[in-house]
């Protein structure tokens, strides 16, 4: 372990005072994150869960690691027994001045307590806390709570350069040398992350379609083990899926190929997770559930979005189709699955190899939930509504586009040897119907100009059960 990493094991005996000289200063500057979850209502406190001291805050440079609770007012439908405020990641660095390369970096000067006067800023900006974190990670180094661990068979080199990576994500990633990756969960929750549990596991499995995790940084808090971080071989010069089928697109050509590859990707990953994780069959009760799910997020999403209620009728049919077959007793098998599939989360290698990244599931939805067996077809659903999203993103649309990386991406998937997507309509078309549903309430509270992208869906969607 290097001098720095071993000097900077301090207690965090100061850091209720800490939090209170912070607190004024976050409060403004967590809801800007791009990666803060509860936007819309405001910060009234912060409590802490973990503080320590990574660089002794006494010297030129110190550096805080925090877990600490957001409060913000619940919204009707919540109670605070259920919903209890989040829990964000923040790496504090400290300084006396900052240098003007690190000015976006900022959060403020503290007026009182033990930081008053110093400034304060976001770390990860910086190099050299960037580089405390590596050599943690290569060292297996224990600080206070933090347990950062490493699979010893990777070779990890030291004095690999740090960078941010400044794309909009909803956490934040260090490319080390275009060597690694590390991907700092930011709003985070005890228990297994998927993030780094499914990658593992398909690392065991020799599954070669997802960076297997170099290291990863845990904290132990109390009874409860949280995954606050995942270091993967970074995939240089990759492009991914979305920028390259906008590309493909613009150029006129064809991206059948990618998608069949796409689908051959997703189809090796499907199987892996099946030979190493336990598998379910679904009946005919959690056939009902998973419709009563899809049913009440449609009846919610068309209180939310006035423009879904003429469609509403149309898309219960998707939902009725499939609680029909669960009544005739149809079955269908559930496993672990990504969870949250597009194109985004493709990355092909300048050698046309695809990967497939960011396993977390959907961030907003419960750990048990996320870690649920599923059926496979709804990963299948999201890839096939993400190329509808990318010929919708062209104009004029290409007639025939999306329909024919839909087949080609079935086809792949069977090739691989995962059940022809196509096998199974019924299933397919209730996960596409909640998808589609699911976006249009995204697009209208995030990004309204692409609201018309899933309602054009909707309408085929909502008639395709008509005919
Ligand atoms: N192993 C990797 N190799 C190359 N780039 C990667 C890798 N993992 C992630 N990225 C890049 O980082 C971005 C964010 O990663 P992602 O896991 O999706 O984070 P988030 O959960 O914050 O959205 C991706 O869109 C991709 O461009
Ligand atoms: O940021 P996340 O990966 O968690 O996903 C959210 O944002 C996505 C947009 O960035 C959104 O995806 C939708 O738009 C994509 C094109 O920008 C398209 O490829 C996807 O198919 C479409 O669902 C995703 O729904 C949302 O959860």
């Amino acid at each position: 372990m290097s001098e720095a990493v071993t000097r900077s094991v301090h207690s965090a005996s100061t850091s209720p005072g800490l939090l209170a000289s912070l607190d004024p200063l976050l409060r403004e500057w967590l809801p800007r994150q791009r990666w803060f979850a509860g936007k819309g209502r405001p910060v009234t406190g912060f409590s802490l869960v973990a503080a320590v001291e990574v660089l002794p805050l006494d010297a030129k440079l110190g550096l805080l690691h925090l877990l600490v609770r957001a409060h913000q007012p619940l919204v009707p439908t919540q109670s605070a027994a259920t919903h209890p405020a989040d829990c964000y990641q923040l790496l504090i660095g400290v300084r006396e001045t900052l240098p003007p390369r690190l000015a976006p970096a900022l959060i403020g000067r503290p007026t009182e307590g033990p930081l008053a006067g110093r400034t304060v800023y976001e770390a990860l900006y910086d190099a050299r806390p960037a580089d405390v974190l590596l050599e943690a990670l290569r060292s297996r180094a224990r600080i206070g709570d933090l347990r950062f661990e490493r699979d010893m068979r990777q070779e990890i080199r030291d004095g690999l350069v740090p960078r941010l990576v400044t794309a909009e994500q909803s956490n934040s990633s260090i490319v080390y040398g275009d060597t690694f990756i590390l991907k700092l969960l930011r709003r985070i929750v005890p228990g297994d992350n998927p993030d780094l549990e499914l990658p593992l596991v398909l690392a065991r499995e020799g599954c070669p379609r997802v960076p297997a995790p170099a290291g990863w940084l845990l904290a132990d808090l109390a009874d409860e083990t949280y995954v606050l971080g995942v270091l993967q071989p970074f995939v240089q010069g990759a492009a991914d899926g979305w920028e390259l089928a906008l590309s493909e697109l613009a150029k006129g050509e064809d991206f059948s190929g990618e998608a069949r590859a796409l689908g051959r990707a997703t189809a090796e990953v499907h199987m892996a997770l099946a030979r190493a994780l336990p598998t379910v069959t679904m009946g005919r009760g959690q056939l009902e559930l998973l419709v009563d799910g899809m049913t009440e997020r449609l009846e919610a999403a068309a209180q939310a979005v006035p423009a879904l209620r003429p469609y509403a009728p149309g898309l219960h049919t998707a939902f009725e189709a499939l609680a029909d077959l669960a009544g005739e007793g149809e079955t269908w098998t559930a496993q672990r699955i990504h969870g949250d599939l597009h194109l985004g989360q493709c990355l092909r290698s300048p050698s046309g190899e695809w990967s497939l990244i960011d396993f977390e599931g959907e961030p907003s939805k419960p750990l048990a939930e996320r870690r649920m067996p599923q059926p496979t077809a709804r990963d299948v659903a999201g890839m096939l509504r993400s190329f509808d999203y990318a010929a919708h993103s062209h104009a004029p649309v290409v007639p025939g586009w999306a329909d024919t990386c839909r087949a080609a991406y079935c086809s792949g998937y069977a090739e691989a040897g995962g059940r022809d997507p196509r096998t199974d309509p019924v299933l397919l078309r209730a996960y596409e119907t909640d998808k589609a549903i699911y976006e249009v309430v995204y697009e209208a509270r995030h990004r309204p100009d692409w609201l018309p992208v899933p309602m054009e869906a909707v309408r085929r969607l909502a008639l395709s059960g008509s005919s």
